[in-house]
């Protein structure tokens, strides 16, 4: 059943081609639906990076360049066949996703789009002046590629796209769907929690534009066979503002709506030339708006308020349509309209928009893709740890004398600590103290000014976060840090990514090595859900959880990472009492199987009853440590708290 499923898409996009392929003869719309399959291919890559890593890149026009050059010279001068030229455009232009990465790991937003551009502008101006290589401005002919012996016809090259669009989709869907895509989301989401989580930002960011800029690698070596010329005026920022735009109108994080988005950006100037066909697509959309408009309003979904405007514009974008004699003055301004529209009002996409749309109208609820059933979770596999009484007593972490200075503010004044296996070492302190810049020092998210920290008689000064994870060391964070549009599952499934050893193509092919990582971490990941008593929610997207259910997920997520030393940023905040009295059940349960804590805490009570020590801090400074009851009735700590 699940697989039929997943297989629909496939089957659907399958038939429709061979429909269109009987059903069309005219070359024109065969050469017309070969570069909308072109372009989906990029924008499947392109959404990688979009979609799912959250960046933005302007720069896919140039990589798109980058693999038609690289077919188009090695046939000009070396006469390359086409199974020769497609992997050599995927590689070298996967080499150039990997270069265009490297910024994307030091800038965000606006500026990665500025300088995604100027990568762009300068692979167009490397295609013109390198004469000797690429013919410059005169650009590269090439013929349709031999097939068996005789060069392909019109008909036979679109199957060759078809074909590779349908494995792209095939491909790109796997990828998305393993610990690999999970590693993407989880990044776009919080790349400090995805950092604690051992799965490294820095890898997973390059691995995402690599892979993405393969994509744009086959669908430009495709492009220059399908045309037959390429020249350097083609890859132009125009074109990549367009794939950009194509993945927010289609919809971003669907393979849907990259179909959709090529169709829009390809056939929308056709359209626009053309005044007749533009006020049929003008009168129907108007017509499709006034209905579901209507349908909406009546069903209590939306309100005549907000529906006013998108139905004003495409109601009178129809009547203009009719009292236009012609179209081609008015062609960018009714195409910019047309962006404002899809941009202000639909902002998830059209693929977005009509899920939501018929989601509201079937009452029906969202239920997240992959979902699992939660009979028969066995919660014993979840929790595999277990020490069992080994050394404990002996010390785990060390913390020697750190100093930890944000400019002349020392946030941590000569702190040492001793954290002993299998205890609750609680560390408390009023406001500001010190206490979470202790813990992103433990994790490496902060590098001491000095000081050391050893975690089992090694130091981790100077190891990355993701690192500091798999060697033992999990955590959680004061302010929630889950993976808000990933299920609960998922998000655990990003704790479980150690466990994965599969590479790409295991992935791709669906192997059997990779087939059972996925199965074992699902069922690990359901188990744990089950230790914190989250099983029925293991669908619902994080975001959407409870607050003090989102803190036990952020438990049973560190949880996955099979730590030996478990962080926790003051766990209790924010919850009700029969949630604190459940948490202090879980903690006291995973210390009974091994795990050593370190606590931060505002609630004493909480604080009291669980930990064996505690340490208190006070501007950056260890004003006491002891047992729980002794720490409370110092005299300093008392000050410290009530103040004098
Ligand atoms: N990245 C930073 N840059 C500059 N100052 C910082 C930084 N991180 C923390 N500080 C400062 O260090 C001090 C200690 O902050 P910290 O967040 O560790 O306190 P805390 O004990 O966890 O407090 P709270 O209980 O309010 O979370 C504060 O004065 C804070 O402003």
């Amino acid at each position: 059943m699940m697989k039929l499923k997943s297989a629909l898409p496939v089957l659907i996009a399958v038939f429709a081609l061979l429909g269109f392929s009987v059903a069309v003869h005219n070359p024109y719309y065969i050469h017309l639906a070969e570069t909308i399959l072109i372009y989906v291919i990029l924008l499947f890559g392109l959404d990688i990076v979009v979609g799912y890593v959250g960046q933005v890149s302007l720069g896919h026009a140039g990589l798109f360049g980058i693999g038609s050059y690289t077919a188009g010279v090695l046939f000009m001068h070396f006469g390359a066949p086409i199974w020769m030229t497609i992997p050599a455009a995927i590689f070298v232009t996967a080499f150039f996703g990997g270069l265009l990465a490297l910024p994307a790991l030091k800038v965000v937003g606006p500026y990665l789009a500025m300088v995604t551009l100027a990568f762009g502008t300068i692979v167009q101006i490397l295609i013109n002046e390198m004469t000797w290589l690429t013919e410059g401005p005169l650009g590269i002919k090439l013929p349709k590629p031999e097939l068996f012996g005789s060069t392909a016809t019109e008909l036979e090259y679109f199957w060759i796209v078809a074909i590779l669009m349908l494995a792209s989709m095939v491909v790109v869907d796997r990828f998305l769907k393993s610990q690999m895509g999970r590693a993407f989301e989880a990044l776009r989401d919080s790349p400090i929690a995805c950092d604690c989580m051992g799965v490294s930002v820095y890898r997973y960011k390059v691995i995402a534009f690599v892979i993405s800029a393969g994509f744009a690698g086959l669908a430009g070596c495709l492009y220059a066979y399908s045309e037959q010329y390429i020249s350097p005026n083609t890859y132009n920022n125009e074109l990549a503002v367009l794939f950009l735009l194509a993945i927010i109108m289609g919809g971003r994080k669907s393979r849907t709506g990259a179909i959709i988005g090529a169709a829009i950006i390809v056939l929308l100037p056709k359209l626009l030339d053309d005044i007749h066909l533009f006020r049929i697509v003008a009168a129907t959309i108007a017509i499709a708006m006034i209905v579901g408009s209507i349908i909406a309003i009546g069903k209590k979904i939306t309100s005549f308020k907000r529906v006013a405007i998108p139905l004003a514009g495409t109601v009178g974008l129809a009547v203009f349509s009719f009292w236009l004699d012609s179209i081609a003055d008015w062609r960018l301004s009714i195409f910019g309209f047309m962006i404002l529209l899809v941009v202000y009002y639909l902002q998830d996409g059209i693929v977005g928009f009509a899920k939501n749309f018929y989601f509201a109208l079937s009452g029906k609820t969202k239920t997240a893709r992959g979902g699992v059933s939660i009979e028969g979770v066995d919660e014993s596999v979840g929790f595999i740890r277990d020490v069992g009484g080994k050394n404990i007593g002996a010390e785990l972490l060390k913390v020697d004398s750190v100093l930890m200075q944000f400019g002349g503010l020392k946030a941590l004044n000569n702190v040492s600590l001793s954290i002993k296996r299998g205890t609750i070492h609680g560390l408390i302190g009023p406001n500001g103290s010190g206490k979470s810049t202790m813990m992103n020092v433990l994790t490496g998210i902060y590098i001491p000014t000095a000081g050391n920290v050893l975690y089992a008689g090694k130091s981790v000064v100077g190891s990355t976060s993701s690192n500091i994870a798999l060697s033992g060391i999990a955590r959680t964070f004061q302010n929630v840090q889950l993976f808000g549009e990933m299920t609960a599952l998922q998000n655990i499934m990003v704790g479980l990514h150690h466990t994965f050893k599969s590479n790409l193509i295991e992935i791709g092919l669906h192997l059997p090595a990779y087939l059972k990582e996925e199965r074992e971490a699902r069922k690990r990941g359901m188990a744990l859900l089950k230790f914190v008593g989250l099983e029925e929610l293991a669908n619902e997207e994080a975001r959407n959880l409870p607050y003090g259910k989102q803190r036990l997920l952020e438990i049973a997520r560190a949880l996955a990472l099979d730590p030996e030393l478990l962080l926790l940023d003051e766990p209790a905040a924010g919850l009700t009492a029969p949630d604190i009295k459940e948490l202090l059940r879980i903690i006291r349960k995973i210390r009974d199987s091994g795990v050593t804590f370190i606590l931060i805490e505002h609630h004493m009570d909480v604080v009291m009853s669980l930990c064996d020590t505690v340490s208190v801090l006070d501007f950056g400074q260890k004003i006491a440590e002891g047992k729980p009851a002794e720490v409370q009735a110092d005299e300093k700590v008392i000050h410290a708290y009530l103040g004098a």
